[in-house]
């Protein structure tokens, strides 16, 4: 059996054909064989389209509908869904009533509904009563809407020209309602050459808008990218990706499609967007944008206490390959290991007594002493007071430490990453290097819910071949070949040598993997 027929989780699309072969049905197919997915179609409508309109809709009776969605839960139960194109208030309803009966019976499936409203043409696809169920049937049963800013417009009642706008009709749309939405942005350009999508999620306390930034790609082949994209999402989340990391995977994913996707050659109109495989490269990634710079000013995302304490460009490593990194609680660890020949560690006190001071300004100098790498975790600003060679710092440190003192007391900086989103969210302050973990379930810390994989690892380090990487969580030596094998050049260990029976071999079988 090739690699292409073994297993792959099911995604359906309830969504109307593109004749045109471009966008809808058509577009979703191949997004959902291109990410490794199967994908089944319940279709809402016949559209006669080609690259230059629609010259018909031609919705499907409610029952015929109803049939397609009866017979694929009976034989092809989803791991998710995407919506597209519900061409009346019935259809909503429909579709609305099938997914509540669906969860009635215990199917946690995520959604991702493409509120598709208006051709990219210009031309409505959809009745204008449609709008009212979509808020009050559809969208309480959905985990995230992907409007474009016009179908924004559309749900949210209010013209959306600004950034500001866009975040004002977002939270209309949103109300109380759990769905995240993402807005893309390639019609309205907030800042020029850029396009600028905005996820918000969450709610109260946790509520979170991001903007995901990219450069706008000129092309004539851009048919479709609202289907791509929303079937990438329902693709990536059907393979158990985290809701923000399959938002910029997906992102990526459509991006390609438009700087790979050729010039032209389909139909005297817009031909369709590319698909064209797995996102590799960074340059396709979106910058995720960061409170404290001076661009989010442009983007209402601006805070004056973050720009005081942001800094980006940390001085880095001698080494791309930090080597070996072991994170240890003491400091008669740090000289144990300093005694073996480890040039990179941290010292990671979670239980801190009267003395943390004194045990931190006394590892210091050890590390002085053996010309160590020793990042201080958590404590950044008593490693600043004792010279310290770097500091190591959660996300959610970086909402509160001052990496504008870091910066300029010439301290490294190393940050946690947890996925492709934090990944490129941290990467915007340019740390000496990016951790990326839990790479396998550990007893050390609770990370079960953000574990990455061996896969997923290798997947991120493709897009920083050069940078500094660390590998954490669950490493042990048997597990250190295939850590090794995606191009990281450090890996971080806790239990794999304070917890060896032997330290001292456990050091040296764990180097010669990273050596080799
Ligand atoms: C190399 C490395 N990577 C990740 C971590 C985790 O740091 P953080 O997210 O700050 O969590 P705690 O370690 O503070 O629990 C790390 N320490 N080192
Ligand atoms: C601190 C930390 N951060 C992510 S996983 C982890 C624990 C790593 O410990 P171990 O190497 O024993 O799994
Ligand atoms: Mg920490």
């Amino acid at each position: 059996m090739s690699s292409s027929q073994q297993f792959r989780p099911i995604v359906w699309t309830i969504a109307g054909s593109d004749s045109g072969g471009g966008a809808g049905i058509q577009a979703d197919l191949l997004t959902m064989h291109d990410l490794g997915v199967h994908g089944c179609s319940a279709i809402t409508a016949n559209t006669a389209q080609n690259t230059l309109g629609v010259p018909a809709i031609n919705p499907v009776a409610d029952a015929a509908l109803q049939s397609q969605l009866e017979a694929l839960f009976a034989d092809l139960k989803p791991a998710a869904i995407k919506i597209g194109l519900l061409v009346n208030a019935a259809q909503v309803r429909l579709v609305a009533d099938f997914l509540r009966a669906m969860k009635a019976r215990g199917e946690a499936i995520p959604v991702v509904y493409d509120p598709v409203a208006v051709a990219s043409i210009g031309t409505p696809l959809t009745e204008d009563s449609t709008g009212e169920a979509v808020l009050n049937d559809l969208l309480p049963l959905c985990d995230l809407l992907t409007p474009n800013s016009v179908e924004l417009e559309w749900l949210a009642g209010m013209p959306v020209d600004s950034a500001e706008k866009m975040l004002t009709a977002t939270r209309r749309v949103r109300g109380e309602h759990a769905c995240a939405l993402l807005v893309t942005g390639g019609h309205l350009e907030i800042e020029p050459g850029v396009t600028a999508d905005l996820l918000s999620r969450g709610a109260g306390e946790s509520l979170s808008e991001d903007w995901l930034i990219g450069k706008k790609i000129e092309t004539l082949n851009n048919h479709g990218t609202g289907c791509t994209f929303s079937s990438a999402i329902a693709a990536l989340l059907a393979q158990g990706y985290p809701l923000t990391d399959a938002c910029v995977v997906a992102n990526a994913y459509v991006r390609r499609g438009l700087r790979l996707g050729g010039s032209g050659a389909i139909g005297a109109g817009a031909g369709p967007v590319g698909h064209c495989g797995w996102p590799t490269e960074l340059r396709d990634y979106p910058e995720v944008l960061v409170a404290g710079s001076e661009r989010a000013q442009r983007f209402a995302k601006y805070s004056e206490p973050a720009a005081l304490k942001w800094a980006a460009e940390f001085a880095q490593p001698d080494s791309n390959r930090l080597g070996l990194y072991p994170v240890v609680d003491s400091v008669d660890w740090i000289e144990k290991l300093a005694k073996e020949g480890v040039r990179t560690l941290q010292l990671r006190i979670k239980q801190p007594g009267s003395d943390l001071r004194a045990q931190i300004a006394q590892a210091v100098s050890i590390g002085r002493h053996y010309n160590l790498r020793l990042f201080i975790n958590d404590y950044w600003d008593i490693a600043i007071e004792c010279g310290a060679y770097g500091v190591h710092l959660g996300q959610e440190d970086l909402q509160t430490a001052d990496l504008n003192a870091i910066q300029r007391a010439g301290l490294k900086l190393g940050i946690s990453t947890h996925g492709f989103f934090e990944l490129l969210y941290a990467y915007q302050y340019r740390p000496s290097y990016l951790a990326i973990g839990a790479i396998y379930a550990t007893n050390t810390k609770d990370m079960s819910s953000q574990l990455q994989g061996p896969d997923k690892l290798a997947r991120m380090a493709a897009l920083l071949p050069d940078y500094p990487l660390v590998a954490i969580g669950g490493i042990t030596l048997d597990r250190a070949q295939e850590v090794a094998a995606s191009g990281v050049g450090s890996i971080a260990v806790v239990s794999a040598i304070t917890g060896a029976p032997n330290y001292r071999e456990a050091v040296a079988q764990l180097r010669a993997v990273l050596e080799q």
